[in-house]
């Protein structure tokens, strides 16, 4: 299961499930499911001594790279299919394909999902937990004029329509900007018969009900993923309602993009699901925070730091995020 360890603060520590590591570091391949490296320039997905990993370009010279590690929960079997690797353990599938740079992406992104769906219902793992999808030029146009966020996310929302009652659920997502270009797409997956939740934000319109000002497609995302007893938060911005708001204003987007989390996990709305109850700020760990500005960086880390437990493991990654009007977003796990 998945799980992040950051070995630049916790050497020791490494538990099961995801985990963050310093580049360089690699646990015993035996015990992987996935990596994901994130660093300056990216790789397509390929098996590394027999270890899907993919090189996602997401960092700078002033971020340092990291791996995000998925653990797995039993005897792995890795392999590829056509563009598309993936190792299953037992108990969850991880999978992962990239889509080089093109003119249009709707075809190619609902291809890559078709596919990938196509695998894991065939393996016995229908039960999507956790997808993230980086997207280069994510608020550039593409060759019609259509921004690339709202031509992927067109794509993406055919795959799930065409799946839909096969692949189960529509699950927690990241759907933000890299540094290089095309499309980098990783999920994890459970069995059929695994008990998973996902979650709205009574702050937010359920994103696959945003209007179509936003795009022709709506995203195929919920705002977390409760399964196992891990939760999954989606990445998640200073959106009300369906609007941006404190546009312009880091201050006003992180203290809005916080209330949101603390609303979604809080015990009124998470304890529908879990009956021990919601959680706090302070639970979050492997905190990814997307900031667009490079110069807001600084004072979302130290907003950041004065929120999150001194524990949680943090990094910080400097690219666009789906709307030209957001300036932070953050997604995270409990485990
Ligand atoms: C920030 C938002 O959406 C972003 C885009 C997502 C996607 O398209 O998969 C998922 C979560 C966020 O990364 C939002 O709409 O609130």
């Amino acid at each position: 299961m998945p799980s992040f360890v950051d070995l630049r603060n916790s050497p020791s520590e490494i538990r099961p499930n995801i985990k963050f590591e310093q580049q360089g570091e690699h646990s015993d391949s035996q015990n992987i499911l996935a990596r994901v490296a994130f660093e300056k320039n990216g790789f397509a997905p390929e098996l590394h001594k027999g270890v899907p990993t993919l090189g996602v370009p997401m960092t700078t010279e002033t971020e340092p790279g990291f791996q995000e590690v998925f653990a797995a929960s039993g005897p792995v079997v890795a392999g590829r299919e056509g563009n598309l690797v993936y190792a299953v353990d037992g108990r969850h599938l991880f999978c992962a394909v990239q889509v080089v740079e093109r003119d249009i992406y709707r075809d190619a992104a609902r291809i890559a999902y078709d596919s990938a769906f196509e695998l894991a219902t065939r393996l016995g793992y229908p039960n999507i937990l956790r997808m993230w999808n980086l997207v280069g030029g994510i608020i550039d146009d593409n060759a019609d004029g259509v921004e690339i966020y709202r031509d992927f996310c067109a794509g993406r929302s055919e795959a799930f329509a065409l799946w839909s009652g096969r692949i189960l659920h529509i699950p927690a997502a990241t759907g933000i900007g890299t540094r290089g270009n095309g499309v980098y797409l990783y999920f994890i997956s459970g069995r059929a018969d695994a008990e998973v939740h996902h979650l709205e934000n009574p702050r937010q319109t359920p994103a696959y009900h945003y209007p179509e000002s936003y795009g022709p497609k709506s995203p195929s995302f919920a705002r977390a993923t409760f399964a196992d007893g891990i939760l999954y938060i989606s990445g998640t911005a200073s959106i009300l309602g369906d609007e941006t708001v404190h546009k312009g204003d880091i201050s006003g987007q992180v203290d809005v993009t916080l209330e949101n989390i603390a609303t979604l996990i809080s015990t009124e709305n998470l304890g529908k699901v879990r009956p021990e109850g919601g959680y706090s700020l302070q639970d979050l760990d492997l905190i990814k925070v997307y900031v667009s500005r490079p110069e807001d960086i600084p004072y979302v880390r130290s907003r950041c730091k004065e929120v999150f437990s001194p524990d949680a493991r943090v990094v910080y990654l400097n690219v666009d995020i789906c709307r030209p009007d957001l300036l932070v977003e953050i997604e995270a796990i409990v485990q």
